[in-house]
């Protein structure tokens, strides 16, 4: 188990270079698989996520060639090999299921684990997945511990609607679609700034795909992809995540950020707890006057909300770090997730802080913020930013609180301690059994 330690109640102060985003590193890891050219990648985070990545191509003998210091990869599938009874993907990450289409676009076969859910905050379909290869042309049987899919090459191109406008589906859909014979069109497709950049790379490949940023997405398969040389992205989650721990803890920090275009509705978000976020010359920073307020809605008897739901609505990733304002920000504020039915149940333990939280209904939680808090210590689920969130209230009370089971941070933010610590806040892991 690996535990924070932090001891509360500085300011957090300074300016700070984001990672990328692991929802984009990841898809474009396993798209990797798609071409036997050599592909190069920079700013690739140190991550456990990417470290299991890296270790399946490994194990299938793909040629790996990874720097953390420099955050640079160079990867190339030409030696690969796949054989259902013997490699299994990598536990406990929802990303392994984007190594289904290009095992299939290769090898005619790939596996589905039953452990392919990622952080526990809910119910993680597979179906929608499954749907998706189906349509492809896969044929798919359930054995003991999963799914083994079986398909031909190349895969039949395929005209779907999804349910809802889920990330990972999406990806596998244009995943499949890129080497697969014709036309393939997606409607109801997830729009997110990662599955943007995830189609981005997918074109510098020499993928041919229309619509990205829109809810229709069209691939035109092609014989085969090239190589490449790609630059992520900063991730907007850890930027939101600095811009708030600096808020929070009365301090100011300042952060990279190359795409302001994707923040309006996240600015306005930060704004009904009472921080101005401003984006100048490529940096975005959060001020605050004064304490943390709650701004009153103009509407008679409604309580301020932030809602989260697919792109362009406020990501629920997000959602954790507004919670973590609200209970700090004097005032009532209402938080619905429309994404998750499991994801709201930790803010019970909230109370540990003499925090103040209801939960309604498995999808929404009303803080009553601004009361006095005291240290604490609190156990985080298995949900990366909900670890962040407990984190984010720890440091920002005075006194010593600890965050057990905090590793969930470790999946998507590299240097993490490093980086608070180089923000003046007293901070270190502890590990332990
Ligand atoms: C590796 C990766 O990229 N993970 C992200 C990806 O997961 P992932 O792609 O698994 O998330 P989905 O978009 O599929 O949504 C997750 C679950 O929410 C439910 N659902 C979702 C949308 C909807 O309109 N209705 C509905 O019921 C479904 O049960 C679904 O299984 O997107 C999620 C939603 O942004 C993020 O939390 C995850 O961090
Ligand atoms: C929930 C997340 O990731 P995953 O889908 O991999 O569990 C996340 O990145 O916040």
């Amino acid at each position: 188990m690996s535990d924070l330690i932090v001891h509360g109640g500085k300011p957090l102060t300074g300016r700070l270079v984001p990672s990328a985003n692991k929802n984009a590193v990841l898809p474009i890891l396993c798209a990797t698989l798609l071409t036997r050219e050599p592909v190069r990648l920079r700013g690739v985070p140190e991550i456990t996520d990417v470290r299991k990545i890296l270790e399946i191509f490994r194990s299938l003998g793909s040629r790996v060639d990874v720097d953390f210091r420099a955050g640079t990869l160079e990867v190339q599938h030409d030696a690969t090999r796949f054989d259902e009874r013997e490699h299994r993907l990598p536990e406990e990450m929802r990303s392994s299921i984007l190594l289904v289409p290009p095992l299939l676009a290769r090898f005619g076969v790939a596996r589905i684990e039953d452990d392919v859910k990622g952080c526990s905050l809910g119910m993680r379909e597979i179906d929608p997945h499954v749907e998706v290869m189906q349509h492809f042309g896969a044929s798919v049987e359930r054995t003991d511990d999963g799914l083994v899919l079986r398909s031909p090459r190349p895969l039949g191109a395929s005209q779907h609607w999804l349910d809802y406008a889920s990330v990972t589906t999406t990806e596998n859909f244009v995943l499949c679609a890129a080497l697969a014979s014709g036309r393939s069109v997606l409607m109801n497709a997830a729009s997110e700034p990662h599955v943007q950049e995830f189609c981005r790379f997918m074109q510098q490949l020499g993928a041919r795909i229309e619509g990205i940023g829109t809810s229709r997405l069209e691939v035109t398969g092609v014989e085969r992809l090239g190589g490449t040389d790609f630059t992520f992205a900063e991730d907007f989650h850890e930027i939101v995540t600095f811009l708030a721990l600096g808020a929070i803890t009365g301090g100011s920090v300042s952060v990279r950020n190359s795409a302001p275009q994707q923040f309006p509705l996240i600015d306005r978000t930060f704004a009904k707890f009472g921080v101005q976020v401003r984006h100048e010359d490529g940096w975005s920073s959060a001020e605050t006057a004064g304490r943390l307020k709650v701004r009153e809605p103009f509407t008679r008897n409604i309580l301020q909300k932030v809602e989260a739901a697919p792109w362009p609505y406020l990501p629920v990733d997000l959602l954790p770090i507004f919670v973590a304002l609200g209970v700090q920000a004097e005032g009532s504020v209402m938080f619905w997730n429309k994404v998750y039915d499991g994801a709201m149940g930790w803010t019970a333990e909230l109370s540990k802080f003499g925090a103040h939280a209801f939960l309604s209904d498995p999808h929404r939680v009303i803080t009553f913020g601004g009361k006095p808090l005291v240290p604490a210590s609190v156990e985080s689920p298995y949900i990366i930013r909900v670890a962040i969130a407990l984190l984010m209230l720890a440091a920002s009370i005075p006194g010593h609180s600890v965050i057990r089971n905090a590793a969930p941070i470790r999946r998507a933010h590299p240097r993490f301690v490093e980086n608070l610590v180089g923000l003046g806040a007293e901070i270190e892991w502890r590990e332990g059994d």
